[in-house]
């Protein structure tokens, strides 16, 4: 018996990917190998080979390399999907859905030949859907198909309250539920700071708009970008789901997962609370809900499902 690097395959070597990929290599949570189209085979090598240059300065070990040869992600312990287009000031994600579905479905072929036995995350937009086409194709077990929402969403809310409050964000803990589009679900009743809920601590005028910049937090970044969308808040939390998993810790942490009854919803990807842990979603956490926030999650839930009928 010896001791294994894990190794992860990063597909799509844009902003999301190249700076997940950076972010894994510094943790040395294992070793990377980054995938592009054939049309970009020498710049994925080139920014590979520029992250590993980095090594010897930030002392990291994890090696990263960069191919358009799916072959190189033979027996991958996790795959991240981050191929696909994204959108531009005046889209919605949705908008992405054709393009990327087809783009997932390529994906998903190569990570069922070249790496069966991983676990996959997903990022590519609309999210909760790509999620979904990404489980129907590869036939993967739902607990190793998971797509990454909740943990952005609910930093970007972290974020914003710990601005209003003038408070580190390490004691503010939001919770976000529902499908990653503005009707995503803030759930305030379940946030706090420093165990104080945030309703003895901001006004409900100032909790409104803070929901509401938090629904469009990924389209506050596409107008001040001007092109592209947001990269380092994704590939951080990309990278804390991987971590939770390939590291066991049974984190609680928001996940687009897929659910059977859960929450009142059948055959459906959408962002709930997990717990993460070595075998990838080990449980959902159901939680009690208002009748409010009930409509809200149907909402979204119901926006989710209008996307699934393009793909
Ligand atoms: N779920 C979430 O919270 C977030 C999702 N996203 C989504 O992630 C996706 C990627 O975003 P960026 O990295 O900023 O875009 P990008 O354009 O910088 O990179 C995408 C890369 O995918 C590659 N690609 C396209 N088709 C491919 C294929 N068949 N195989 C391998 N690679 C392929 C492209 O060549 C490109 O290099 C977008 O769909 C975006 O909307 C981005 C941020 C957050
Ligand atoms: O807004 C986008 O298109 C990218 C994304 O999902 C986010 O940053 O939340």
């Amino acid at each position: 018996m010896s001791f294994e690097r894990k190794k992860f395959a990063v597909i799509g070597a844009g902003f999301t990917g190249t700076t997940t990929a950076l972010m894994i290599a510094q943790k040395e949570l294992g070793d990377v190998v980054l995938v592009d189209t054939p049309s970009m085979k020498n710049p994925t090598k080139g920014k590979a080979l520029d992250m590993l240059e980095a090594s010897p300065v930030q002392k990291f070990d994890s090696s990263i390399t960069g191919t358009s040869d799916y072959k190189d992600i033979q027996d991958a312990d996790m795959v991240i999907i981050t191929a696909g287009i994204p959108r531009k000031p005046g889209m919605s994600r949705d908008d992405l859905v054709v393009t990327n579905a087809k783009i997932i479905k390529e994906v998903s072929e190569n990570i069922v030949r070249y790496a069966p036995d991983s676990y996959i995350l997903v990022l590519s937009n609309p999210v909760d859907a790509m999620t979904y086409v990404c489980y129907k194709e590869t036939g993967f077990p739902k607990n190793r198909v998971i797509g990454q929402s909740g943990v952005l969403d609910t930093a970007r809310f972290n974020t914003f309250v710990s601005q209003e409050l003038g408070v580190s964000v390490e004691d503010v803990s939001g919770f976000v539920l529902g499908g990653h589009g503005d009707s995503m679900v803030p759930l305030v009743r379940y946030s706090h700071a420093g165990g104080i809920p945030l309703e003895k601590l901001l006004s409900e005028e100032q909790i409104g708009s803070i929901v509401e910049r938090t629904r469009k937090g990924g389209g506050e970044i596409v107008n001040l970008l001007g092109q592209g969308s947001a990269y380092y808040a994704p590939a951080a939390s990309l990278v804390q789901m991987a971590e939770a998993i390939v590291k066991d810790k049974n984190r609680i942490l928001p996940s687009v997962a897929y659910l059977e009854g859960e929450y009142g919803y059948e055959n459906i990807y959408l962002g709930v609370p997990t717990i993460l842990g070595g075998n990838g979603i080990e449980s959902i956490i159901e939680i009690p809900l208002t009748s409010k926030e009930q409509k809200a999650l149907d909402d979204s839930a119901n926006a989710v499902k209008d996307v699934l009928t393009l793909v």
